[in-house]
């Protein structure tokens, strides 16, 4: 056994040599209650000895030889809350595992409190840990549940260190070596995760606290450069509020309640000198906060507080005279919380309860059908059902099934066998079924499939087998299908263009994302999130919107949903020089619709309640695009709409393009 055989290592959190012999004999005699209290032990065991002590107390359960897993549901929530140490550490950590293609060991990242985020390295090393000793992401490593181990130790040590083999707690750890170093935030103390090597207790080296020291380092100066930012988000926010607010003492804090700025009163400098040390006394205060979020994960970042004034009346930030926040101060306030379904998200009532359910369906692990119109969100929903389901370690695969050539299908779907038919790769080739084995298959646009593969589609629902083209082998499908279709495909069964039979078999459980005009709040909330998007991308400083623009942006009917906003604004982003104003928006949102278009005589021109009313808004819409562009592509392009769709929306719409045209619809509209 390796500890009673190797050379002595060098223990950087004991500050002294490690002499792994007799390792496994003292953990055998502590845990069998037979150490001789009058033995004279080096510092080394005496401190092992501690520390299993300290696990014994805890109630650590020495014969667990699996990590222990969360949820799904609460694992989730882990993963939304660490979003900005994913962001910043996994493409790291994934560098580095690239330079470590021959070395047998895996990179863990855990996050605060000893969760597995992420892990990559050696796939034989990865499955091993996986199936021996449960070590996957959701797994949880911190010592109160899991002992002394490499993570659980860094975490409750707050330094690097290692644990070799028998010096785990638990004998199912015993195979196992780890190397482990903080991550630590700006402040130089607050641990914001665990970097981890971790590999069989007969290939660890001691360089690899070395390689995890300088992954964290790494980690720790690209967080510490987003905390930057983020203090210029607070302070951006807290000069805004200063400029509104100026006969008023306001204080911005950060997360930690640290104070980062605050009006030059010399009442005001105390008070934020007393901030940490009296931070109950100074908030009572407080007359109204408003929460700093971080733009893209909407996660707080900090506050700005109007403080009462010494004579002690009470004044609140008025909600119509809040500043022009950078774009990702919130958008529904606090009595309209946000949620987030993976980078799906949502403020409207309605559409929170479907994202709850969807949550509840992931786990469930049946069938189902996303319907609702272009731009949605069907595919991004399917992706965070899938990272949310029971597969989420198994491939995902999107298939836009409007987009296949009907001939191939059957082959793209099942693959097909060598020699099958001419053309095709001599070796044969698997299908979306067998690559998509254990996982997740989406299938976007199903309302598009042709009657033979709805046929062939049903057989493998209903049987669970399927054949590659040319071969009579039948093979098990084994993975879930999602399924997305704008169309309402019980109107196309009426008309006979989609099978009943599968539409049953599809929709074991169904639910339909309502367009964007139906849930204003979203129009706001998809604005601000696609602003701070396109702000990162392109590199800019700030991007705020005039009041006049935001109305306008409001006032809109977004046809093309979601991706509509998401065009509009990166066009408006990319015009403006930090302010959005009414310019820098398309041309359709701006200008009234066009008197020829008919309407209700007294018909709301936006925002209106009743769905004729939408309706009417949306023709009116349309139709002045044509005139505008005369070219099909160009409006659906403007709109965010694909061409069929918006053709869709003429037949439905009863919009006549040689009429709105007079009459010169071939030569222009393509
Ligand atoms: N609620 C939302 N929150 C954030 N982004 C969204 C939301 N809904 C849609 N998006 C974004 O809008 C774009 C379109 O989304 P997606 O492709 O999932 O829509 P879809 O309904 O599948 O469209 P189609 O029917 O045309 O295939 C993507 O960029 C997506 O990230």
């Amino acid at each position: 056994m390796r500890p009673d055989a190797s050379p002595p290592h060098a223990s950087p959190y004991v500050g002294f040599q490690k002499d792994l012999r007799g390792v496994r004999s003292l953990w055998e005699r502590f845990h069998a209650g037979m150490l001789d209290l009058e033995e004279r032990r080096t510092t080394y065991h005496e401190l092992l000895l501690g520390e299993w002590q300290r696990c014994t107390a805890l109630g650590v359960d020495v014969a667990m030889t699996r990590g222990r897993l969360l949820s799904s549901e609460e694992f989730r929530r882990r993963q939304e809350a660490e979003q900005l140490l994913l962001e910043t550490s996994v493409p790291i950590v994934r560098e580095v595992s690239n330079f470590l293609v021959d070395v047998p060991g895996i990179m863990i990242l855990a996050e605060r409190t000893g969760t597995v985020l992420h892990i990559t390295g050696d796939p034989a090393v990865r499955e091993r840990a996986a199936t021996h000793s449960g070590i996957v992401e959701g797994s949880q490593w911190n010592e109160l549940t899991a002992g002394t181990n490499g993570v659980g130790t860094a975490l409750s040590k707050g330094r690097p260190v290692h644990v070799l083999a028998a010096e785990h707690f638990c004998e199912g750890w015993h195979s196992w070596s780890c190397a482990a170093t903080p991550i630590f935030d700006a402040d130089g103390h607050t641990v914001l995760g665990i970097v981890d090597f971790t590999t069989i207790d007969a290939d660890f080296r001691d360089q690899a606290l070395g390689l995890t020291v300088s992954v964290a380092n790494s980690i720790q100066a690209r967080m510490a450069l987003h905390r930057e930012l983020e203090r210029r988000l607070l302070l951006t926010a807290f000069s805004d509020a200063s400029r509104h607010y100026p006969h008023d003492d306001l204080l911005a804090v950060d997360q930690a309640g640290r104070p980062v700025a605050h009006t030059p009163s010399e009442r005001c400098r105390q008070l934020a000198e007393r901030w940490p040390t009296e931070a109950a006394a100074v908030r009572e205060l407080v007359c109204d906060s408003l929460a700093v979020t971080a733009p893209s994960t909407g996660a707080p970042i900090g506050a700005v507080l109007l403080l009462a004034k010494p004579a002690g009346y009470q004044k609140v930030f008025r909600s119509e005279a809040r500043p022009a926040w950078p774009a990702p101060q919130p958008a529904a306030g606090p009595e309209r919380p946000v949620t987030r379904f993976g980078d799906f998200v949502s403020c409207d009532p309605s559409t929170q309860r479907m994202l709850e359910a969807l949550r509840r369906l992931a786990e469930a692990d049946v069938n189902l059908l996303i319907t609702g119109e272009t731009g949605t969100g069907k595919e991004l929903l399917a992706r965070h059902v899938h990272a949310c389901s029971p597969r989420r370690q198994q491939p995902y695969l999107a298939i836009n099934c409007g987009a296949i050539s009907e001939h191939l299908m059957e082959s793209t779907f099942f693959g097909y066998v060598k020699g099958a038919f001419s053309g095709a790769d001599p070796r044969g080739r698997a299908g979306y079924f067998e690559s998509a084995q254990d996982g997740t298959l989406f299938l976007d646009e199903v309302g598009e499939l042709p009657p033979a593969m709805q046929a062939a589609l049903l057989r493998v629902l209903e049987d669970g087998s399927f054949q590659r083209v040319g071969s009579c082998e039948p093979r098990r499908a084994r993975c879930r299908i999602i399924a997305a279709t704008h169309r309402d495909l019980t109107q196309l069964i009426a008309e006979g263009r989609f099978r009943r039979d599968l539409y049953y078999r599809l929709k074991v459980a169904q639910r339909c994302i309502p367009p964007l005009r139906e849930r204003p709040d979203d129009i706001t909330l998809l604005v601000e999130q696609f602003a701070e998007l396109m702000r990162r991308k392109h590199g800019l400083q700030s991007v705020r919107f005039t009041q006049a623009a935001m109305d306008a942006l409001r006032r809109y009917a977004w046809p093309g949903n979601a991706r509509e906003v998401r065009n509009a604004i990166e066009t408006a982003v990319l015009c403006a020089s930090g302010t959005i104003d009414l310019d820098c928006l398309p041309p359709e949102l701006t200008q009234a619709p066009p008197p020829a278009a008919p309407q209700e005589p007294d018909g709301p021109q936006h925002a209106p309640d009743g769905m004729a009313a939408v309706r009417d808004y949306e023709r009116q819409l349309i139709v002045g695009m044509l005139r505008k562009y005369r070219n099909v592509s160009q409006v659906a392009h403007a709109l965010g709409l694909a061409r069929s769709t918006l053709y869709r929306k003429f037949a439905e719409l009863g919009i006549q393009q040689a009429e709105v045209l007079g009459g010169d619809e071939g030569s222009h509209l393509s």
